[in-house]
């Protein structure tokens, strides 16, 4: 279960001015950790989220964040092409990456010429190097990596990363990555990062729009009877968790 994190809750109208408010706490965040530990680290999801970043690459944050301190990671990547339609890296590259300078060399994508075990054994030993480095931090409190932010999403079922409902993934406990090969959402192979590093990040941002979400929101946020937990329900963050919604997603609140 979820711990005792800072949580916050931001409602707003519209996808348009979740996008406003996305860009801008995602660039204070960068300048507050640049200026604390030289580097930020952050973490992207695939879906919809990638769109409601669109404004970090407008002014006034396109000239104004120090993008060659960033560091960018993928909280679950399906298996495929970097090149495949599906691939979230291919998704963050057109959205938001190609426009603005980070250096290559500080984009994390998965080995795509790798099983979806051998990706997620790959990617796991690649963030452990940059634990030793220090690019990374590392939670006090878990051991776990402590990235500094994470931009999530959840889809309608309650699902995060490639976290699905009933999934024995879900209660993973050592690894820091795992793969998946049966995903109820397509394409089946994925590799996902697990909730005990998950809820080791400094910061969680979960964005949620639209009111097919609106029922997960309620589970998550509400004051829901339901028996049965969702994975979004077992988020939490180290430092604070901010929940950001439109008028659709918080609609059932
Ligand atoms: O690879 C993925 O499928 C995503 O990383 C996934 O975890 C996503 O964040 C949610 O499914 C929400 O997606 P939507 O915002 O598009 O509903």
């Amino acid at each position: 279960m979820a711990g005792q994190c800072q949580k916050k809750v931001e409602k707003f109208q519209t996808e348009e001015e979740v996008a406003v408010r996305l860009a801008k706490y995602t660039a204070d965040l960068s300048a507050k950790f640049v200026k604390e530990r030289g580097a930020f680290t952050v973490v992207l999801s695939g879906g919809s989220l990638i769109y409601t970043l669109r404004k970090l690459a407008e002014e006034p944050y396109k000239f104004m964040v120090e993008w060659e301190k960033w560091h960018v990671f993928w909280v679950d990547e399906r298996v495929v092409k970097r090149d495949h339609a599906d691939s979230n890296y291919k998704l963050a590259l057109e959205g938001l990456l190609c426009k603005v300078p980070i250096p290559p060399g500080q984009v994390y994508a998965i080995n795509d010429t790798l099983s979806a075990e051998g990706a997620a054994e790959d990617y796991e030993t690649c963030l452990k190097h940059l634990v030793e480095r220090n690019v990374i931090a590392t939670s006090k409190a878990t051991g776990f990596p402590k990235f500094d932010l994470m931009l999530l999403g959840m889809g309608p079922d309650g699902h995060l990363a490639s976290l699905f409902p009933g999934h024995s993934l879900c209660n993973e406990k050592t690894k820091w990555v795992t793969h998946i090969t049966d995903s109820p959402k397509p394409p089946p192979e994925r590799i996902t990062f697990t909730f005990p590093v998950i809820n080791s990040a400094a910061y969680n941002a979960m964005v949620v729009t639209g009111d097919d979400k609106a029922d997960a929101v309620q589970r998550a946020l509400g004051n829901s009877q339901h028996p049965d937990t969702l994975p979004v329900q077992s988020l939490a963050a180290e430092d604070e968790l901010t929940w950001f919604l439109d008028q659709g997603a918080a609609s059932k609140l």
